[in-house]
């Protein structure tokens, strides 16, 4: 298959997409009429352009409400037809796109509109050209796929051929076995887009909410696997009208379009076992069981406060690195890093950032076959110089800059405590009861969040869970979930068009996409948060209203409602299966600590996020008034 892109998908100009689809290494690109007729040059300009990047233009679309009409509209819509195969001559491109009709005069029956396309094929093939008919979902006469290709079938010309554009026909639910019966050689071209699961009317679906394959909901794997059943090996090009892309950067929205389509094939090619000639050879998803380590960038000034806070939740200094201003610092299955090196990677980020979340390790059974799946994805892999007998930690850049680095035990990549750290005797009491990651809560701009979420999802072997909205006191945040099957992973992404929510306020803060918490999971949060007051740890409070609604909601006795109370914890139930939730303080910057307890429970207290994120807004608000 060939892979391409049409130039609808992205922001700027005609040039400037162009650019950004050579640069994420396409080879084909579909022009769209609007960004000729917006371009300031000749076709035969264009086509210099566009070919210089080596770029080939594999159809110019759309053309539309062309199938039957009645005279007098018949013999203009030819005419105009004509016009279009004299421009493609200039372009360089023998495939013109034909949307079926959506105005109000169209005859129907499939007849009239198969000879309508016998006659175009006609002529298209006098001029060495070809046209390929695709069934908008909103087309008077023809909406569905099965339609459009029996008007092609009983065309029954070498030079009109079917498009399959998977958005209109998983958008209806339209039944896919039909396609598996289409000549491949008749399909000219397939588009695809995925979507979000939406109520609406298609028309605006299709042009504001479609989305590259695997970041929305729609079964695009079915349509691949019946496309594969065809035996089909041509042009497959993404065609997404989305408001977010329109406003986002060309480069990374190119980039994120053929990383979809790489994670999409290599899906299909495992579920078939079938060869894809067009793909690399690439690693599997890369199974992850777990946070291996955060690392945190600190300077001076910071480190000190930093590790009181650690020390209040209980963590112990584990390991001084041996060549730089590293330390390990540890509890239960928990490791956190704190690097206050005056060199390298997490001083540059710090000088950014300020303290803050710098690199994730994530502990994965093949460390460097991953660092090869995220290259052949097009991710970007990471490297620094390292000292004599410390470990290469492969890794690649992720949100805002930040790095995952990849430890595994194949490698022997999990001893670097042991071969980078030298130990720290202690005889400090350790631990508060924390034994795991949880959860990482990552807050980014909405625009990026279909990034990231493509970004995990087709490097790790993880699921994700639907969109949550969560209101915050400042605006609505959307929050979606990537998690591993068994829950050992857990990333949560949250993102506002808000200016004044607490996680938009933190990317001010952060100067950037970042960590914005760590939730660390206990077996016995009263006992923990016992331990942490004990520590003189701050916890945030939650008002009295919870509790007394808790107790109308609930079950739960009022002596458990008061325990829960008094120590400020948050509680949700899921059947028999119980959370606990509390938070620390946030800290300067906007980053905080969450511990969790979870009794059999799957999800993340969502019930809980408005009054959670109320009491913080609450927080801030009275802190950030002069003379408090
Ligand atoms: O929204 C549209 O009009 C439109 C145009 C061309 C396409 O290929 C398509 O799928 C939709
Ligand atoms: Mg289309």
């Amino acid at each position: 298959m060939q892979t391409a892109i049409a130039t609808v998908c992205l922001s700027g100009t005609l040039a400037e997409k162009v650019e950004a689809i050579a640069a994420a290494q396409f080879k084909g690109v579909e022009i769209f009429e609007n960004d000729l007729l917006s371009f300031n040059g000749t076709p035969a300009d264009a086509r210099r352009m566009i070919e210089n990047l080596g770029l080939k233009i594999i159809t110019f679309q759309p053309f539309r409400d062309f199938e039957g009409m009645p005279e007098p509209q018949r013999s203009k819509v030819f005419a105009r037809a004509e016009r279009k195969f004299d421009v493609m001559q200039e372009l360089g491109c023998d495939l013109l796109m034909i949307c079926s009709n959506v105005s109000p005069d169209p005859l129907g029956g499939v007849e009239r509109a198969a000879a309508d396309f016998h006659e175009l094929g006609e002529r298209a093939a006098r001029r060495g050209m070809r046209v390929a008919f695709e069934a908008l979902s909103w087309g008077r006469h023809i909406h569905d796929y099965r339609d459009s290709w029996e008007v092609v079938r009983r065309a029954n010309h070498p030079s009109v051929g079917l498009v399959l554009d998977s958005f209109h026909i998983l958008a209806r639910g339209t039944d896919l076995s039909a396609i598996r019966s289409i000549p491949p050689e008749k399909i000219f071209l397939v588009q695809m887009a995925d979507a979000p699961k939406l109520s609406m009317d298609y028309l605006s679906w299709s042009r504001h909410y479609r989305c590259f394959p695997g970041q929305g909901d729609l079964p695009v794997d079915e349509f691949m696997l019946a496309l594969h059943g065809t035996g089909f090996d041509g042009l497959l090009s993404l065609e997404i009208f989305n408001d977010r892309f329109r406003a986002g950067s060309a480069r990374s929205v190119a980039i994120d379009g053929h990383r979809s389509l790489i994670a999409m094939l290599d899906e299909l090619r495992m579920q078939t076992g079938a060869g894809i000639p067009s793909l690399p050879d690439v690693p599997p998803k890369a199974v992850c069981s777990g946070v291996e380590f955060i690392e945190f960038a600190v300077d001076e000034r910071g480190a000190g406060g930093f590790e009181r806070t650690l020390s209040g939740l209980g963590f112990r200094k584990a390991g001084i690195h041996r060549s730089k201003a590293v330390t390990h610092w540890r509890q239960g299955n928990i490791n956190i890093v704190l690097n206050a090196d005056k060199e390298g990677f997490a001083h540059s980020f710090n000088i950014t950032h300020g303290t803050s979340v710098c690199a994730l390790g994530l502990r994965v059974s093949d460390a460097p076959a991953t660092v090869d799946r995220a290259v052949t994805l097009l991710d970007q892999p990471f490297q620094q110089p390292v000292g004599p007998g410390e470990m290469n930690i492969p890794a690649v850049r992720g949100l805002g800059g930040s790095l995952l680095y990849f430890v595994d035990h194949k490698t022997g990549l999990d001893r670097l405590w042991d071969v980078d750290f030298e130990p720290v005797d202690s005889n400090e009491p350790i631990g508060a009861g924390l034994t795991d990651v949880d959860h990482v809560s990552q807050s980014m701009h909405y625009e990026e969040m279909l990034t990231w979420l493509l970004f995990y999802t087709s490097l790790l072997d993880v699921q994700k869970t639907p969109v949550q909205t969560v209101i915050d006191p400042g605006g609505v945040v959307q929050s979606q979930a990537i998690e591993t099957t068994d829950g050992s992973l857990r990333l949560i992404l949250n993102a506002s068009q808000s200016q004044r929510t607490l996680s938009s306020r933190f990317l001010n803060e952060l100067f950037g996409s970042g960590v914005q918490h760590i939730a660390l999971r206990t077996s016995d949060i009263f006992a923990t948060v016992a331990h942490l007051k004990n520590n003189g740890v701050e916890l945030l409070p939650i008002p009295e209203n919870y509790y007394d609604d808790l107790e109308v909601r609930t079950d739960l006795s009022t002596e458990e409602v008061e325990r829960l109370r008094s120590a400020d914890i948050l509680y949700d139930r899921e059947g028999a299966a119980e959370y606990f939730q509390v938070y620390t303080k946030t800290m300067e910057g906007g980053f905080f600590f969450e511990i969790v307890e979870r009794r059999d429970y799957k999800g993340y207290g969502a019930i809980n996020a408005p009054i959670r994120l109320a009491s913080q807004t609450r927080l801030v608000s009275v802190e950030a008034l002069p003379g408090v």
